[in-house]
């Protein structure tokens, strides 16, 4: 059950929950594969790549193109180096900004739990000018472990003042690793149904789907009396 008196925090994932980011991993992975004369990769299959973090977008990467194993350190390299700071491609999903205004209004402490590392997270949401929204920011790299763990989650819960070995609050991604991590902490978790997700809804446990943020203040505020 969330009992939640006072505004219960609430905890995002980033790319294909918050932001489209799909086109500037996209364009930093072909650059890296240009770079190498290696054969390019399509939007969608990038697309299809992410929410496990960089390693796991290059694992697959290496797979895909039946690449040597051993080429993963200096790939990974390679691309950071270029999506450091990359957010030319990269929107806002329609609405955001409005609901995570509301959330904050209405008192909810704001997080941020992604497999993407601190630096280019950090990048992002200063570039979109909602950096201090969150009070609390966990980054693939801030830990040892990346989500479906639940330790980056708990973290970020924990930071926002909630009992570690309890934590109340609702989780909002869009992705096979945020259903999972959600339930291991476990908070009820609220998938945006327009993200990057691989599986079939019906196959994810969720409390809640939407497909529009405007949507989301009246979804968590329901939430927080069930
Ligand atoms: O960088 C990734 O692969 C995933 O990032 P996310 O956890 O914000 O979806
Ligand atoms: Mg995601």
């Amino acid at each position: 059950m969330t009992v939640c008196m006072a505004p219960c925090p609430v905890v995002f994932d980033l790319d294909g929950t918050l932001i489209d980011s799909a086109p500037d991993i996209h364009a930093c992975v072909n650059a890296v594969l240009r770079e190498h004369d290696f054969p390019l990769l399509s939007l969608q299959q990038v697309r299809s790549f992410i929410g496990g973090g960089v390693d796991i977008l290059w694992q697959k990467i290496i797979r895909t193109l039946g690449l040597s194993p051993d080429l993963l350190r200096d790939l990974v390299a390679a691309f950071m180096a270029r999506y450091h700071a990359a957010t030319a491609l990269t929107r806002l999903f329609p609405g955001v900004q409005d609901a995570l205004g509301i959330l904050a209004d209405r008192g909810h402490p704001l997080g941020i739990c992604t497999n993407k590392p601190l630096g280019p997270t950090q990048a992002i949401l200063d570039h979109f000018g909602i950096r201090t929204l969150f009070a609390a920011i966990i980054g693939g790299d801030s830990l040892p472990e990346k989500k479906p763990d639940p330790a980056p989650l708990r973290a970020a819960f924990h930071a926002l003042g909630a009992d570690p070995a309890a934590p109340r609050g609702i989780y909002v991604g869009d992705s096979e690793f945020d259903a999972s991590c959600a339930a291991a902490v476990p908070v009820p978790f609220l998938i945006y149904s327009r993200g990057y997700r691989q599986t079939p809804l019906e196959n994810l446990h969720w409390r809640a789907q939407f497909d529009d943020f405007t949507a989301l203040p009246a979804l968590v505020e329901t939430e927080a009396l069930a």
